[in-house]
C-alpha cells in the first residue's frame, strides 16, 4: 500500500504534458509561428532578425516532434529542449528588439510571459521553479545591458524595473496556481489510498470480502451478454480454533497471513484471492476446466499440509468448489461451494468437494 502511495507522490513531481499533448503543442507552435511568420512577410514589416529566427524555430520544433515519435528519448529530455527553443527564441528577440539601431518600437516583449506559463506547462515543477529563476534573471540583466548602451541609467532602471515586477507577478501567480494543484492532487492520492486501505485486508495483505465483492461486481460475472465461464473455491483452514487456543492469537494471525502468502503463490496471477471472513479464503478462477480447477486445489490443499509455521504443522484446509454452469447467479455459485466445504468437513477435513 505504501508503494502505491510514493507512486502517486512521484506523479505529483512529473509534467502532465503527455506525449500526445506534447505534439499537438508543437504543431500549435509551428502553425502559430508559420502564421506570424506570413503576416510579418506580407505586411514588409519582418526584421531581420525574425526573418532568420522563424525558420530556425519550425526547423527546431519540426525536429522535436520527429524525436518525440522515433525515439525512446526521455520526454523530460524533449520538453526542456522545446523549452529551450521558445524561451531562448522569445528571450533573445525582445532583447534583440530594445537595442538601438532595430527600430523604436517592438511588441516583443509583450511575449515573454509566455516563458514561464510554458516552464510550469512542460516541465516537472522541480526543474520548472529554478528554471524560471534562469529565466527572469538572463531576461532581466540581458534587458538591462541591451538598454543601457542606448538609454540613461535611470530610463534603462526604470524599463527593467517594469519589466522585473510585471515577471515576479507572472511567476507568484503561476507558482500559487502550482501549489494548489500540488495540495489537490496530494489529496486526491490520499483519497485513493484510504479507499484501497478499506479494500486490502491488512493482517494477510489479500483483499478482504469488500474487496472482493467490489471486484465480483466489476468483473460482472452474471450479466447475460458476458456470461463468464468461472469457479469459486472456499478454502477453510480446519481445527483453527484449536491453533488459537494452543498458541495464542498472534501464532494464529502468522498462521493465517502465511496461508495467504501460501495461496497468493500456488494460484496463477489471473485468479482472484481475498480473505473472505476469519480462517476462510476464497479463490475466483476464470475460463479454466474442471480438471485445472481441481489440480489447482490439489496444489492449495497439499501447499497448506506442508507448511511449517513456528515449529506447527500438520495445517490443513478443505475446500468447496461450485462452477459457474451450476447456477445462475455469483450469489447462488458461492452458496454451492459453501454447501460442498461444509461437507468436506463433515467428512473429516483436508478434504476436496468439487461435486455433491
Ligand atoms: N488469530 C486469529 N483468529 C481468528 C481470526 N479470525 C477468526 N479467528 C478464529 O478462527 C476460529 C474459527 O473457529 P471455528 O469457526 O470454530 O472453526 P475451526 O476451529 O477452524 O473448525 P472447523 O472450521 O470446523 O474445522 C475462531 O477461534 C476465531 O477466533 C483472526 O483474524 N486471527
Amino acid at each position: 500500500m505504501q508503494s502505491l502511495y510514493d507512486n502517486h507522490n512521484k506523479h505529483l513531481n512529473a509534467s502532465s504534458v503527455s506525449p500526445r499533448l506534447f505534439r499537438h503543442l508543437l504543431i500549435i507552435a509551428m502553425v502559430g509561428f508559420s502564421t506570424i511568420w506570413a503576416i510579418d512577410v506580407s505586411s514588409g514589416l519582418i526584421s531581420s532578425f525574425d526573418a532568420r529566427a522563424y525558420p530556425i524555430c519550425l526547423i527546431a520544433f519540426a525536429l522535436m516532434y520527429a524525436l518525440s515519435i522515433i525515439t525512446k528519448l526521455n520526454h523530460q529530455c524533449l520538453h526542456f529542449m522545446t523549452y529551450f527553443i521558445v524561451a531562448g527564441y522569445l528571450t533573445s528577440s525582445s532583447m534583440w528588439h530594445h537595442a538601438a539601431p532595430n527600430g523604436q518600437f517592438s511588441n516583443a516583449a509583450q511575449w515573454l510571459g509566455l516563458n514561464y506559463v510554458i516552464a510550469y506547462l512542460f516541465l516537472e515543477v522541480k526543474k520548472a521553479a529554478p528554471t524560471t529563476i534562469i529565466v527572469f534573471t538572463v531576461t532581466i540583466i540581458g534587458h538591462f545591458a541591451v538598454l543601457i548602451q542606448q538609454q540613461s541609467f535611470s530610463d534603462t532602471l526604470g524599463v527593467v524595473l517594469n519589466i522585473a515586477i510585471a515577471h515576479l507577478i507572472y511567476i507568484f501567480l503561476l507558482w500559487t496556481v502550482i501549489r494548489l494543484r500540488i495540495k489537490t492532487d496530494k489529496a486526491a492520492a490520499r483519497a485513493d489510498m484510504l479507499e484501497n486501505y478499506a479494500y486490502v485486508d491488512l493482517l494477510t495483505r489479500i483483499l478482504n470480502r469488500r474487496g472482493l465483492e467490489k471486484v465480483f461486481s466489476e468483473l460482472r460475472l452474471d450479466t447475460e451478454e458476458q456470461k463468464q465461464n468461472y469457479a469459486i473455491l472456499i478454502i477453510d483452514i480446519d481445527y483453527f480454533k484449536q491453533v488459537n487456543d494452543t498458541y495464542g492469537h498472534v501464532i494464529g494471525d502468522k498462521v493465517l497471513s502465511h496461508i495467504a502468502a501460501k495461496l497468493s503463490r500456488v494460484i496463477h496471477p489471473n485468479d482472484l484471492l481475498g480473505r473472505w471472513g476469519g480462517e476462510e479464503f476464497l479463490v475466483l478462477t476464470l475460463n479454466r476446466t474442471p480438471q485445472q480447477v481441481m489440480t489447482l486445489a490439489e496444489n492449495v490443499r497439499a501447499g497448506v499440509s506442508h507448511l511449517i509455521i513456528d515449529d506447527i504443522t500438520g495445517i490443513t484446509v478443505s475446500i468447496g468448489i461450485a462452477y459457474s454452469n451450476e447456477a445462475h447467479s455469483n450469489h447462488d455459485v458461492f452458496k454451492i461451494a459453501d454447501k460442498r466445504l461444509y461437507a468436506a468437513k463433515q467428512a473429516g477435513r483436508n478434504i476436496i468437494r468439487a461435486n455433491d
